[in-house]
Order: structure tokens, then C-alpha cells, then sequence
């Protein structure tokens, strides 16, 4: 059996017959063939150089549509222009031959047949024209309507049998857009029988074939944006993003016209000694190369598990962190296509799981009573709600620390709720940027305060993986209620 395309019920796709148009276009030119051979019958030898220029006129035309109704028109009142020349030519040579002869008259003649010609010609041609525009109409009409009217889901056999042929893009192209279009006003348009779990499904694993993501990621995808946004995601995953020039202030200085401030009270300038923690040896030599090209000079560079760093720089001992997590990458998909396809449930856990502890770190490094810190910004360029929310949601439990505006006026706040997983109402100060709103990879930025260097009771047993289901306590019933016993969740 041929691979169920769109699914008609009556649709040509679905069966595969020859392509729709190619059949109508067939048609099409039977039809004036026909039409041509009675222009033939008429037997007069002028009628047969209209013909032959006709012919003429039919190659060009049918090249396409548009060439019907632009170029076609052009070349043809060229060639016609052209012909009229040649003729001309002949009429003054025999005008020559019969000279004395009353050539008035016969040129008066001549010329009116000629004008006849041109009025018979471009009369065909107009009635040609308007025949071709009817039939293209006509077969547009009839292809969105088999398109949009009869889209059914297909059947089990059928996908089966697809399952057997090697993709076949463009139908399962088709299905994705109609099944946007059906989901858009479900309904009106949805297939007796079907529930909308049945789009779903079919939309997810055309998407699995048609952009080569695995199940989970599609599937992660799915729950987070709706279908037809979710198409606007995975298209600007295929694009690359544009490169963004940013400015070193190390290397340009940069004129300060007005400061709210004396210069050298501000955190730039005060700014003593920075540490850049990189776990992984190789990746030490590029961070290193990268310091100095940028003319950073007051950098320790250090080579610690970053969960092992309060060790060695002690708790409350520096004025801010940024913790630019390692994480599943799935925001920069378009840099690295192998995300589609790599990451699982599992991999996402085990993200979540090294960021939680890396946070705490974090946090536990940092000086709560610093007059010019104390911040924790985290970071991360995956899109998972498990590594990102889940994340802030649970330092927010375990530490003293407060969400505070990340000082971005654009980007989308962070989610508050997701599947049955509620967040803390202050997560919406935390940022995401996606490639189809923002132009930019996959990225979730938050900024914490930290308020205490007191590390609240927390109940032993706090699972790493747990996600709390009520809202952050706020500071007076903060112990009572994180001591509550938590719902163990798996994001
Ligand atoms: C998102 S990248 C940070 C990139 C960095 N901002 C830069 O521009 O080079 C995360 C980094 O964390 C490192 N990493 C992974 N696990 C770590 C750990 N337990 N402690 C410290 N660093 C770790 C990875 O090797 C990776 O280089």
C-alpha cells in the first residue's frame, strides 16, 4: 500500500496517484489540444501561421502559471511585434514589384487583414487567458479545499506502512500544518471520533521525523508551548543565531558623561580579585586563553568540583557569584544538533541534581552583609523547567535568598506553574529567552538576593530531586514549613 500522505478520505495524496496538480495539469492540456485542433480545421494558410504562432505561444505559456500571466504575455507580444516586422518587410518588396499597380489599395487591404489578424490573435489570446486563469483558480480552490476539509488522522495500518517507506517530507510536513490548523479550532474541525490527545500524539511524532528530536525532548516541547508556537521553536532551533558583537570595557574605554555616583565607588572599579572555577582540565586552557585575550588581569583561575569550592574559599567569603551551570544545552540546539537527539529524561535529572548542589554552593559562598554584593545569579542555556525554576524553587527553599529583578527589560518571565509542579509566585522576576521570541540561543537567567548568612533548619531527609508543591514560606514561617514533610517529585 502507498504511504499514508495527508490522509484524505478522498484526497489523491493520500493514495498516491500521480501528484494532484501534475494530473490537473494533464488535463489542462488536453484541453487545448482540443481546442487547437478545431482552430486547425479551418484549413486557411493564415490560420495555420496563427496556429504555428499559438503554438509558439503555448510552449512559453506553459511553463507555469505565472509565466501564463507575466513573462508568457511579454515574450509573446515580442515575438508578435517581431513577426509583424518580417511581415511589413514582405508587403514593401512586393509593393516594389508592382510598382505603377494601385499599391495604395492593396496595402489599404493588406493592412486590413492584418489588423483583422492582430484583433483575431488578440482576441484568442485574451480568451486563452482568461481560460487559464479560471482553470488555475479553479484548481487552487479544489487543492485547498481537499487540503483543509478532509484532513483525517491516519490509521494505524496506515502509519504502519509509512513506517516501512522512507520518510516522506513534504506529506508529513503537510500533517503537522494541518494538524496546527485543526488543533487551532478543534470543534469545528476536529474528525468525529477523535479526541485531541489523538492530534497530539501524531503531531509529536511528526515532529520526531520531520526535525529528527527524539520522543522525550518533543515530548518536553509539547507540554511547555502551544502547537503553533512550538513550530515557530523548532524552526528557529534549524536556523543559526546572529553572532553579537559586545563591547570590552578592559580594552574600549568608554567616556562617562553623567554617573549617579563617584567612579570609584562604583562595583567595577571596586572590584578587587576574581575567581574563574572551571572543573574540567581542558577546558581550563581556553578559559585562561580567553582572560587574557579579553585583557582581564585580576582573575585567580581555579580548579575545584564547584561543590567543593566553599571548602576552599570558605562560606560568606565573596561579594557576588555567577554560576553559569553546566546543563543539557537544550537552548542551543541550533549550535549543536546532537541535543535533538542526546538528551533524556535521565540526563535532564542528573543536570538538575549537580545544579541544585552547585546553588546551595553558590549561595553558602557568598557574603550576605557585603555592602556591594551579595548576589547569586544563575544561569543556564537549556530550556528545562528542571533545571531552571526547579532549580531556584529549591534554593529558595533551602537558603535564605530572595528572587530580585534580573534587571532585563525584555525576555519571558520564569513559570510559576508547569504540569502539576508549583513554583513560587517570585519566580516570574527570573527571565527565559528563546530563539523564536528573542532571536537569541535558549537561556534562563535568575538573580537571587541573599538575605542571611543564616542557613535555615531543613528537614534531613530533603531530597535533591523534590520540588516543593506550595509557595516559598515567607521569613516568619519559614522553619515551621520547611520542616512539613515534602511531596517527593520528579521533574
Ligand atoms: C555553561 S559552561 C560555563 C562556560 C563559561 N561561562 C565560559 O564562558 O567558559 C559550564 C561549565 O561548568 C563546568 N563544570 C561542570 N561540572 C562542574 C562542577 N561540578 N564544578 C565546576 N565546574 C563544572 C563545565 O566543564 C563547563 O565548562
Amino acid at each position: 500500500m502507498a504511504p499514508a500522505a495527508l490522509n484524505k478520505t478522498k484526497g489523491s495524496k493520500l493514495q498516491k496517484p500521480p501528484p494532484k496538480k501534475k494530473a490537473k495539469n494533464d488535463i489542462f492540456t488536453e484541453k487545448h489540444l482540443k481546442e487547437d485542433d478545431i482552430l486547425d480545421d479551418s484549413g486557411s494558410s493564415d490560420e495555420e501561421v496563427e496556429d504555428q504562432e499559438e503554438f509558439d505561444i503555448d510552449e512559453q505559456g506553459s511553463a507555469s502559471g505565472s509565466d501564463i500571466l507575466s513573462d508568457g504575455d511579454d515574450t509573446f507580444t515580442d515575438d508578435f511585434l517581431q513577426g509583424n516586422d518580417d511581415e511589413e518587410k514582405v508587403s514593401s518588396s512586393d509593393s516594389g514589384k508592382d510598382s505603377g499597380s494601385d499599391s495604395g489599395s492593396d496595402s489599404d487591404s493588406r493592412s486590413d487583414s492584418d489588423e483583422s489578424d492582430i484583433e483575431k490573435k488578440s482576441r484568442a489570446l485574451d480568451e486563452r487567458k482568461a481560460r487559464e486563469e479560471k482553470d488555475a483558480e479553479e484548481e487552487m480552490r479544489l487543492n485547498i479545499a481537499e487540503e483543509h476539509d478532509e484532513f483525517r488522522l491516519p490509521t494505524k495500518e496506515e502509519l504502519e506502512d509509512e513506517a516501512h517507506r522512507p520518510p516522506d517530507l513534504p506529506n508529513i510536513q503537510r500533517r503537522i500544518r494541518e494538524i496546527v490548523r485543526v488543533l487551532s479550532n478543534f470543534k469545528d474541525l476536529k474528525q468525529e471520533g477523535t479526541r485531541r490527545k489523538d492530534y497530539i500524539e501524531q503531531f509529536k511524532m511528526d515532529l520526531c521525523s520531520y526535525y529528527g528530536y527524539n520522543d522525550f525532548l518533543i515530548g518536553v516541547f509539547v507540554e511547555m508551548f502551544p502547537v503553533n508556537e512550538l513550530i515557530e521553536l523548532v524552526e528557529a532551533f534549524e536556523k543559526p543565531r546572529p553572532i553579537c558583537l559586545r563591547t570590552n570595557t578592559l580594552k574600549v574605554g568608554l567616556v562617562v558623561y553623567d554617573s549617579q555616583v563617584p567612579i570609584g565607588a562604583t562595583p567595577e572599579y571596586m572590584a578587587g580579585i576574581i575567581y574563574a572555577n572551571e572543573m574540567k582540565v581542558p577546558r581550563l586552557k581556553s578559559l585562561t586563553a580567553n582572560l587574557h585575550r579579553m585583557g582581564v588581569t585580576n582573575t585567580i583561575v581555579c580548579n575545584y568540583d564547584g561543590r567543593e569550592l566553599t571548602k576552599v574559599l570558605g562560606h560568606n567569603a565573596v561579594d557576588r557569584v555567577l554560576l553559569d551551570a553546566p546543563c543539557s544545552g537544550t537552548g542551543v540546539i541550533s549550535k549543536d544538533e546532537s541535543v535533538k537527539t542526546f538528551k533524556s529524561f535521565e540526563e535532564i535529572q542528573k543536570c538538575a541534581h549537580l545544579q541544585k548542589q552547585l546553588i546551595l554552593a553558590a549561595i553558602d559562598m557568598v557574603d550576605a552583609s557585603s555592602k556591594s554584593g551579595g548576589y547569586i545569579v544563575y544561569s543556564t542555556c537549556s530550556m528545562m523547567v528542571a533545571e531552571n525554576e526547579a532549580v531556584i524553587n529549591y534554593a529558595l527553599k533551602m537558603r535564605d535568598v530572595k528572587l530580585v529583578p534580573c534587571g532585563l527589560d525584555f525576555g519571558r518571565p520564569g513559570f510559576i506553574r508547569f504540569r502539576e509542579h508549583r513554583f513560587h509566585p517570585s519566580l516570574e522576576k527570573t527571565r527565559r529567552f528563546y530563539p523564536h521570541v528573542n532571536n537569541m540561543d535558549g537561556f534562563f537567567v535568575a538573580k537571587l538576593k541573599k538575605m542571611s548568612n543564616s542557613i535555615p533548619t531543613v528537614a534531613p531527609s530533603e531530597p535533591l530531586e523534590s520540588v516543593e508543591q506550595a509557595s516559598v514560606p515567607n521569613e516568619s514561617n519559614r522553619e515551621k514549613k520547611i520542616a512539613e514533610p515534602l511531596k517527593k517529585q520528579v521533574l
